[in-house]
């Protein structure tokens, strides 16, 4: 039987850098980050839906939005001096930074974004296929299940 599967862009803007990088992208810089959900469920609801687009835009969505969007994404630990001076800026705009355990490449944050879109949709009977993430218009990290 073919799997039916649906799909969700969500968009975000963060600043990050990667420390240990061999060029650029040690140094702090933005991006427009859009990931693909991608979902699947064991049948289509009556409506011919695989879940609505609107509930993987509320609750994937949402998370994005308080945690990732107009923050900076960051590694604990970071030895960067000017990450205490991010943290003291985001704080003082009512703005958190979120600090991963490993540095936040494409890879690790669409790792990131599996892990979380499953937890937030299961409870929809929804699971989690596929997560994309562009990282700029030409390079992406796939995550699959
Ligand atoms: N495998 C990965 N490689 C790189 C990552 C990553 O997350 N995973 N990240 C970076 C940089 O942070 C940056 O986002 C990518 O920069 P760049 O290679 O310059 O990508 P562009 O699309 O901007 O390329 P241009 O040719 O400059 O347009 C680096 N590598």
């Amino acid at each position: 039987m073919p799997k039916i599967t649906c799909t969700r862009l969500i968009a975000w803007d963060a600043l990050h850098r990667i420390p240990g990088h061999e060029g650029i992208c040690r140094a702090f810089h933005g991006h427009r980050y859009s990931a693909e959900i991608t979902c699947a469920a064991d049948a289509l609801d009556g409506v011919g839906r695989v879940v609505d687009f609107s509930v993987i835009k509320k609750k994937v969505g949402g998370w994005i939005d308080t945690n990732w969007d107009h923050t900076a994404i960051l590694m604990r630990g970071d030895p960067d001096p000017a990450v205490k001076a991010v943290c003291d800026s985001n704080a003082r705009y009512g703005r958190p930074v979120y600090m991963m355990d490993v540095p936040p490449t494409a890879e690790n944050i669409a790792a990131e974004l599996f892990r979380i879109a499953t937890d937030l949709l299961r409870e929809d009977g929804v699971s989690v296929q596929r997560v994309r993430v562009w990282e700029t218009p030409n390079c992406y990290a796939d995550v699959t299940g």
